[in-house]
């Protein structure tokens, strides 16, 4: 978001047409916020939380030829996630998070969906995806309902751009980087408290 107000500040226009300022997205707006999902798609496939796939040894259940290569029934295999949503033939500009390439011209979603390889295939497929997918949307409506995001200045004045940099092996995450992250205008303590008391 630091890297690319034009999202935030989209997302924010899309929340705020459907939801007025007065009350925070639920899952039943989930449906009518097309950005906010590009969005999260978007999150899945740029940076995979596990870019090597798998975290067990998968097997073939067929024998199968795949480019000329004969693959035989029963051979250990491992995936990378990272291959698939980095692929410039099907994600142009793979290095850039561009949630506008899960959209249609007309603004409606696509039929590409990350999550059919980001939580794995088979057997094994994660068996928290659901839960995963309902948490990540949940955080990055609620967050983009309620606070903006820029840089911070280095002493000489400049903006810091922070570039991504990720930790970890088979699960990663980002390094810490500096930013600033405020509150929005008609977001305060009081109508933080109220919004909540009215949602019940
Ligand atoms: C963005 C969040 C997540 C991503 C991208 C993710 C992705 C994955 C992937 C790629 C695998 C390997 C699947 C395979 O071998 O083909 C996996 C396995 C697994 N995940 Fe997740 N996961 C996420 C969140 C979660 C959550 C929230 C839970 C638990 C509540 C969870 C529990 C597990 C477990 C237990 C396995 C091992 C399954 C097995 O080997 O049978 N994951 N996950």
């Amino acid at each position: 978001m630091v890297q690319n107000p034009h999202v935030w500040k989209r997302a924010q226009a899309e929340i705020d047409a459907l939801l007025g300022m007065d009350r925070l997205p639920d899952f039943g707006d989930r449906p009518f916020l097309p950005y906010v999902e590009a969005i999260l798609r978007e999150t899945l496939r740029w940076q995979p939380v596990t870019p090597l796939g798998a975290v067990a040894m998968h097997a073939t259940i067929s024998s199968d030829i795949y480019k000329g290569f004969y693959i035989p029934k029963g051979m250990s295999c491992l995936y990378t996630n990272r291959a698939m949503s980095h692929d410039e033939a099907q994600y142009p500009n793979a290095e850039q998070f561009i949630p506008e390439r899960f959209l249609t011209a007309e603004g409606t979603l696509t039929d590409d969906n990350p999550a059919k390889y980001a939580f794995g295939f088979g057997r094994r497929i994660c068996p928290g995806r659901h839960n995963a997918d309902a948490s990540l949307w949940s955080a990055i409506a609620t967050t983009l309902a309620t606070l903006d995001f820029s840089t911070v200045k280095d002493t000489k004045g400049k903006d810091i751009i922070p570039q991504p940099k990720y930790v970890g092996g088979l699960a990663r995450h980002p390094e810490i980087f500096p930013c600033r992250i405020s509150p929005r205008s008609h977001i305060s303590k009081a109508s933080l408290e109220r919004i909540l008391a009215s949602d019940g």
